[in-house]
């Protein structure tokens, strides 16, 4: 259940909550369990899939993977709030938890406004221009055909696309991969988002976008959203995010200032 009335009543009641801040995100004890289909000796095979779909029996060997286990945390307006954790720690699935994509096997997350997840795979079509997916992709996030056109010049000024000549005009296929995270995460920043979550999209670029890139994850924050950035690097969450949250094996191991958590974290992996 999503509610910004829940937010509030939430907020009040939970020991330690701040009535002068505006919760945006409230995790309450959450736990995200992924099921997958086969088990051992081939059973994952597109064979073994085929036939359980044509003889629609219910998969013998269904293994589960417990992602994330009982997080809690609450996130405010205007924090930038960074997740830090070992590969295959929890931190996209939590993401995508808050961003209502993944259902909750138990607890709850609440969320005042609509959240939206930019990750590096955020889906853009290939076979159109950089040109239409400006457009499309504004569309999908919500803007206006009015708002599209008055910011179109400034996304693709942002991604640098045209940099090297008139790519905008050119199928997004003809782009490196680097050129398309860029104007994904153009696509995305060009709107003011109540919650915006970033999955790595700074390690994509080149230096020189990473920093326009965590200049705009400032300004967000002064328009007072809340963001969220996933990375696996340090210089990036220090230098964007105030307050950060570490993962490990899907437990909330540390939620404190970004100072703090990166000294333990670094401290524990040598990193
Ligand atoms: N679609 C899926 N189906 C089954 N298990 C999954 C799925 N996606 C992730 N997992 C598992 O959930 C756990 C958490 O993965 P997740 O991608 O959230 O970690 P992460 O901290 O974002 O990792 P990384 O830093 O490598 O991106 C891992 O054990 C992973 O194998």
């Amino acid at each position: 259940m999503r509610s910004g009335t829940a937010v509030a009543e939430q907020s009040e009641s939970r020991p330690g909550g701040d009535a002068t801040r505006v919760p945006t995100v409230i995790a309450d004890e959450l736990h995200i369990v992924y099921r997958v289909n086969g088990g051992p000796r081939g059973k994952g095979s597109a064979t073994a899939a085929l036939n359980r779909l044509i003889r629609r029996k219910a998969p013998a060997g269904m293994r589960e993977v417990h992602a994330v286990k009982g997080v809690s945390f609450t996130a405010y307006r205007g924090e930038a709030i960074g997740l830090i954790g070992s590969n295959g720690s929890g931190k996209s699935t939590l993401l995508k938890a808050v961003a209502g994509l993944l259902p909750a096997e138990r607890g709850k997350v609440y969320t005042d406004g609509q959240p939206s997840l930019l990750g590096v795979n955020a889906a853009l079509m290939n076979d159109l221009t950089g040109e239409r997916n400006v457009i499309l992709g504004g569309l999908a996030m919500g803007m206006t055909r009015e708002q599209i056109r008055s910011r179109y010049q400034s996304i693709v000024d942002f991604s640098g696309i045209n940099e090297k000549g008139d790519f905008i005009t050119l199928p997004m296929r003809t782009y490196s991969s680097g050129m398309a995270a860029r104007l994904r995460f153009s696509i995305a920043a060009a709107k003011d988002h109540d919650v915006l979550m970033i999955d790595e999209a700074l390690a994509t670029g080149d230096r020189k976008f990473q920093k326009r890139s965590e200049a705009r994850i400032r300004e967000l924050r002064k328009e007072a959203g809340t963001v969220f950035l996933v990375s696996h690097n340090n210089k990036s969450i220090r230098d964007t995010c105030e307050r950060t949250l570490w993962l490990e094996r899907g437990e909330l191991v540390m939620d404190g200032s970004t100072d703090e958590v990166l000294k333990a974290y670094e401290k524990e992996t040598g990193k």
